[in-house]
């Protein structure tokens, strides 16, 4: 049985739905304060490495915990929301189908307690 990490195309689909993510945070106002001193290449392959453990692909992932990495920054409810947005949109411009989309969308929601820490 294929695991979503392949239905979605693997890690070069996972790379490309990344980069269109971080290009719609990057303009994206309510977002982008976040990541000012973040080293957006290090962040790139970083959750690629996470999305592909959550999605069943290779086990890559060698970063800190999502309340650790997270904590601090005071996220709320609409900046999750937005990111989701983004990544749900970047996935479509992929041409993921809606139900791999909705799949994917539902395993990162079930880390949103711990991303806004609360
Ligand atoms: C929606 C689901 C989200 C997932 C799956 C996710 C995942 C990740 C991952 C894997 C990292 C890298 C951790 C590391 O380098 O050790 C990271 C870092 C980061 N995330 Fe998220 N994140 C999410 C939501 C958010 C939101 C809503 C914000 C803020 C609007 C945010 C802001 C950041 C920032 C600023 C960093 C970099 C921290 C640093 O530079 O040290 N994330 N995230």
């Amino acid at each position: 049985m294929s695991t979503l990490y392949d239905k979605l195309g693997g890690q070069l689909a996972l790379e490309q739905i990344v980069d269109e993510l971080h290009k719609r945070i990057a303009t994206d106002s309510t977002l982008n304060h976040f990541f000012a001193g973040t080293d957006m290449a290090k962040q790139r392959n970083h959750l690629v490495a996470f999305l592909s453990q959550i999605f069943e692909g290779p086990k890559q992932y060698a970063g800190r915990p999502m309340d650790k990495t997270h904590a601090g920054m005071n996220l709320q409810q609409q900046h999750f929301d937005a990111i989701a947005k983004h990544l749900s949109e970047a996935m479509a411009v992929r041409g993921e189908s809606s139900e791999d989309t909705s799949a994917a969308l539902d395993r990162v929601s079930k880390l949103k307690g711990a991303i806004l820490n609360k």
